[in-house]
């Protein structure tokens, strides 16, 4: 479990001080996936590295187990970090050394005899995916690959947590699904907790179990990626969710709209079932389906549709709120001229 305690972060240049985490508390639990969202310079890199002391908080307190690991010493310290592993968006592979040499860095930082490092990079290869790449140098490597040596390096210490800095953002969609895919095996076969930041909700959606959303060095919103999907509080939560979710009825069409456009949000176990077709059935009522779509978080479906519905006034209202009372989210984009 890592314990985030009253932690804020102050740089100091010259005679200027600039915030970069503002009085976070947070918990995360052991096993878990937890991301953190933000735009640029919120201050995810700053909490991020202050989970191993990367950073040093100005005040405040990491406890990691139970640990306050600002309370250690240099090589207590030393210790402490070889079970918190990291990877970052730019890898830092040594352009020198070969896929192997890159992984065995790490366990030879941490004294390992020789045919250990050996069987023990071969065994990280394998978890990563990348036997065939051992003799390679990175710049052999595309994007993707050079990520799983960073998460092979980082794994190489039997870490009890990964934290993500940012480590699929130089990558395409499809490297990043598999990434992705990666890490979410990583956590849980190997049961270690992840910590990520990113500024794409994408990633928070595939992979993460809860998310903070961080602006101005806060915490402003907290709690599981569905709840924060079904039910988002903040205007920043929002934006971010708008872009997964959102779909903007193209101008021309609210222009030749003779009904009333409707957007409806089923959760759960609704957005499987035929409401819209069971509505269509007992209202005298036609819908026309202008946009649909099922996302699935942490599997659990949520759909959004949009619809014109034409009809009598009267049945239109009936049937709206046949709808109102069978889903989770009805909203009324515009009324028939
Ligand atoms: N070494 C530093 N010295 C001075 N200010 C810093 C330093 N590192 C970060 N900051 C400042 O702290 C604030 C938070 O930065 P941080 O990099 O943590 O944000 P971020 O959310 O990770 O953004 P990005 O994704 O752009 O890195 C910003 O105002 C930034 O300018």
């Amino acid at each position: 479990m890592i314990e985030i305690k009253d932690v804020t972060k102050i740089y100091t240049s010259k005679n200027r001080q600039v915030i970069g985490v503002d009085h976070v508390s947070l918990t995360i639990q052991a096993g878990e996936i937890f991301g953190v969202i933000g735009y640029s310079g919120a201050g995810k890199s700053t909490l991020l590295r202050c989970l191993n002391l990367l950073e040093r908080p100005t005040s405040g307190q990491i406890m990691i187990d139970g640990v306050d690991l600002t309370s250690l010493n240099s090589e207590q310290l030393r210790q402490a970090r070889l079970k918190i592993g990291m990877i970052f968006q730019h890898f830092y592979l040594v352009s020198s050394k070969t896929v192997f040499e890159n992984i065995a860095f790490a366990l030879k930082a941490a004294n390992k005899p020789k045919e250990e490092i050996e069987k023990r990079v071969n065994e990280l290869l394998d978890i990563v995916g990348l036997s065939d790449k051992r003799d390679a140098y990175p710049a052999q490597l595309s994007g993707g690959q050079k990520q799983r040596v960073g998460i092979a390096r980082a794994l190489a210490n039997d870490p009890n947590v990964l934290l993500c800095d940012e480590a699929t953002s130089a990558l395409d969609p499809s490297t990043t699904k598999s990434i992705l895919t990666l890490l979410k095996k990583i956590n849980r076969e190997l049961g270690i907790t992840i910590v990520l930041i990113t500024h794409e909700m994408e990633v928070v959606k595939d992979i993460c179990d809860r998310v903070a959303v961080m602006q101005n060095g806060k915490i402003i919103e907290l709690g599981t990626v569905y709840e924060l999907f079904t039910n988002p509080k903040e205007e920043l939560t929002k934006s971010f969710i708008n872009s997964i979710l959102q779909f903007e009825v193209p101008d021309h069409l609210l222009q030749k709209r003779t009904g009333t456009m409707v957007k409806i949000l089923f959760k759960g176990e609704s957005a499987e079932e035929a409401i819209v077709s069971d509505m269509l059935q007992t209202f005298k009522v036609k819908g026309n389906i202008l946009h649909g779509k099922i996302e699935y978080i942490q599997n659990i479906p949520l759909g959004v549709f949009i619809m014109e519905l034409t009809g009598e006034r009267k049945e239109i209202e009936r049937a709206l709120d046949y709808i109102s009372e069978r889903t989770n989210g009805l909203e009324v984009i515009a009324h028939a001229a």
